[in-house]
């Protein structure tokens, strides 16, 4: 049986300019799910609110995942370390975490592991933010704008990593990307967002870039027109 990692049910968050509206969603064991929309259509507050980073304020979220993973801009670890103190930093603070994974991780990314983590790149400050997340075992992965700043090389590498920690883990995956290429190279499902709704909700068979492009302007444009 499927089971369902994060199900809302007419979830919505207000800001002061900007609501999150009637949200019914549901991620289910070895999916990856591509968010995508046009900028601040509300991709990464929904992202936040299954994370529990962000309070909703009408509907529920219930949530049958043990352990949650998540990659957002910021780096949530001290930056003055290198790979090889913060590695040593996570294996004596008692969390959840498996060094024997995470070395082979940083190995495939080819992470350097005496710099100062301060002196990485954005792209490889991401990279090592999946490889540490991947590295507590999470049977849901929340990744926000993952692939962005990476080069082609590092993209493909990255997107295989999450696709080889989905077919060996019970994980599902929900993914913020304007890269639809990263959609369709892994993802099994798309959820289109446009001013804070859900509008299309797709299963990735029989998509090229091409046609989920086409797809994406021509559904855009029909919720601007009101159709
Ligand atoms: N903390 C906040 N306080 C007030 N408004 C916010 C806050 N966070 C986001 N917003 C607003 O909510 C809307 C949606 O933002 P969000 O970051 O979710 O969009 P997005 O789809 O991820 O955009 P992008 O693709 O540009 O990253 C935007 O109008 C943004 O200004």
């Amino acid at each position: 049986m499927c089971m369902t990692k994060v199900s809302m049910s007419h979830v919505k968050k207000k800001y002061d300019n900007f609501i999150l509206s009637d949200i019914n969603f549901q991620a289910k064991e070895k999916e990856i799910i591509g968010l995508i929309g046009e900028n601040g259509a509300g991709k990464t507050t929904l992202l936040k609110s299954i994370g529990g980073i962000n309070k909703i304020d009408f509907g529920t979220i219930k949530k049958d995942f043990k352990e949650l993973g998540f990659c957002f801009d910021s780096i949530p670890f001290p930056e003055e370390l290198n790979i090889l103190q913060l590695e040593h930093v996570f294996q004596n603070i008692g969390i959840n975490w498996d060094t024997q994974a995470f070395w082979p991780y940083i190995k495939a990314l080819q992470l350097p592991t005496k710099t100062p983590i301060s002196n990485f790149s954005k792209g490889m400050k991401m990279q090592l933010n999946l490889c540490i997340s991947i590295s507590h075992h999470p049977d849901l992965l929340l990744l926000d704008e993952i692939t962005s700043g990476l080069d082609p090389l590092m993209r493909r590498k990255v997107l295989r990593l999450i696709k080889k920690y989905v077919d060996q883990n019970d994980c599902s995956v929900i993914i913020t990307t304007h890269n639809l290429n990263d959609v369709v190279e892994i993802c099994t499902r798309f959820d289109l967002l446009d001013h804070g709704k859900i509008i299309l909700e797709k299963s990735m068979q029989n998509f090229g870039p091409e046609n989920l492009e086409k797809l994406f302007e021509e559904t855009v444009q029909k919720a601007k027109l009101g159709e």
